[in-house]
């Protein structure tokens, strides 16, 4: 069969082009194609790890669980992680070759070409489709020379291109005007369709818009998406859905505080917490915004003594360590795991110039990073006789890790490995592993606890988390074909 591919670009961040693409995966899947997506640069700290232990971004692995494949690093060869205020740790095919300036960066990424093709090649060998995925806008002029991750991929890929354009942020018909004629000529004749998106409204008054921009550009438009209630991961800021929301004292629902650290990352975790009606989640930035929370999580960071820093100067750490004596669970994850022991130590300079830093010291353990960063896909077992996790002795539990850091101590660990994964200690719950909420008993077995502390019922969720993906999955891909015509999209790439 012949192969296609296509390239999604948008006129801002954020217009939606991710979401587009994981909408295309799956309407290409469900039609029974082979379909992977791609993306040759990400810029997240929310990151996974693939079963041979490589990193890549979120995005692509969420895209890929829409097409029905287990997420590969050939999906997304190039992962930006900004450690420091003016260091990115470079990953390339899922290992770090280590931290560079912006300005280093711009000038060494021309390098990565060769790689970009290779891995684009194996991408495109084994399936029918490739969705490609653009960045940011393409038609930054200032920086178009060095572009790798917008029309320079979709020349390597000889892909057509469709633009995402953001309408909830207004001037939608001179953003896709200006984006289409700020491109190079032979790029601009890539350009095949146009999406809008998040509209609110009766999209008839939209219509004789798109007959002049077809006038002026000669690309049509290929439909409307309406802003949707659609809950799909974020491709790497925080999620919509938590940013603004307080909790509220009198509400009985299971109230949860994340401090939101300045280098949070793997904040996806928490999703998997969101699914159940009983949960209210609220991101923490000021020490007065912690009050009675059943749950406090001190999530991942890509920079650990720095935030530990930011926790005690802003007296959050006090709040906490306040909390940890009444019956609130304290819950850290990675860096949020770190930062509950006594000492954070950098001898090498991993996250900056602090070569030593004490924790709130909850958990009897210390961390040293190290130059060696863990990269695993874990599957264990838990031995806890006794505790907060006594119900689920000798049950599996799994998730990943990505960190730099080793942590030693006199904490006992409740899997069954010799080195720290999970501890248990009073109302402190710390762990290694990302996604640890995605384990469906672990976390009704957490959430009940709070339920019976709180006096509420307990409730037994039967949806894991991978179902409501799939449910969400399906609820983008009606909204996405009701309102976008498809039958134009195989024409485009040449299936039909
Ligand atoms: N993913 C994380 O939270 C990383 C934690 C910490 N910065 C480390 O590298 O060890």
């Amino acid at each position: 069969m012949k192969k296609a591919n296509l390239m999604v670009v948008g006129t801002s961040s954020g217009a939606g082009k991710s979401l587009f693409v994981t909408a295309l995966c799956r309407i290409f899947y469900k039609d029974k194609y082979k379909v992977s997506p791609f993306k040759s640069q990400n810029m997240a700290l929310n990151s996974y790890i693939t079963k041979d232990g490589k990193e890549m971004g979120r995005a692509q692995v969420v895209q890929a669980e829409a097409s029905g494949l287990e997420p590969e690093v050939e999906m997304n060869p190039i992962l930006l992680k900004p450690s420091s205020m003016n260091k990115i740790q470079i990953i390339v095919c899922g290992k770090s070759i280590g931290n560079m300036s912006g300005v280093e960066y711009n000038q060494y990424k021309k390098n990565l070409i060769p790689i970009l093709k290779e891995t684009y090649s194996k991408i495109e060998a084994k399936n029918d489709i490739v969705i490609i995925e653009g960045a940011g806008s393409p038609a930054e002029i200032n920086i178009k020379e060095e572009d790798i991750s917008n029309f320079a991929m979709a020349r390597i890929a000889d892909a057509p291109v469709i633009l995402v354009a953001d309408i909830d942020r207004g001037g939608v018909f001179a953003s896709i005007y200006g984006t289409i004629m700020l491109l190079k000529e032979k790029d601009r004749k890539r350009v095949k369709g146009i999406v809008i998106n998040k509209f609110r409204g009766n999209r008839e008054v939209l219509k004789p818009g798109f007959e002049i921009i077809e006038n002026l550009t000669g690309v049509k438009t290929l439909g409307v998406i309406p802003y949707a209630d659609i809950d799909i991961e974020d491709e790497d800021s925080l999620s919509e859905k938590y940013k603004s929301f307080k909790l509220n004292k009198n509400s009985k629902k299971i109230k949860v505080s994340v401090i939101k650290l300045k280098h949070i990352s793997n904040v996806t975790d928490i999703d998997a917490l969101s699914i159940h009606n009983d949960v209210e989640i609220q991101f923490v930035t000021e020490r007065s915004q912690i009050g009675d929370e059943d749950l406090i999580i001190i999530p991942g960071s890509k920079n650990t003594i720095d935030d530990l820093k930011w926790l005690k100067e802003s007296g959050i750490a006090e709040e906490i360590i306040k909390k940890a004596r009444t019956k609130t669970i304290i819950f850290g994850i990675c860096g949020g795991f770190q930062i509950l022991g006594n000492k954070v130590k950098d001898p090498h300079h991993i996250e900056g110039d602090i070569e030593e830093l004490n924790g709130l010291g909850l958990l009897d353990l210390e961390t040293i990073m190290e130059n060696e960063k863990t990269l695993v896909q874990y599957t264990g077992k838990l031995i806890a006789e006794e505790g907060l996790l006594k119900d689920l002795n000798n049950s599996e539990i799994k998730g990943y890790e990505i960190h730099q850091g080793l942590t030693e101590g006199n904490e006992k660990n409740l899997t069954s490995d010799n080195r720290t994964v999970l501890v248990n200690k009073n109302n402190i719950i710390a762990t290694y592993l990302h996604g640890i909420f995605d384990n469906k008993d672990f976390t009704n077995n957490l959430l009940n606890e709070i339920r019976r502390r709180k006096g509420l019922e307990e409730v037994n969720s039967n949806i894991s988390y991978e179902e409501y993906k799939i449910q969400e999955f399906d609820k983008l891909e009606k909204l996405v074909r009701e309102n976008i015509d498809i039958e134009e999209i195989y024409k485009i790439i040449g299936l039909k």
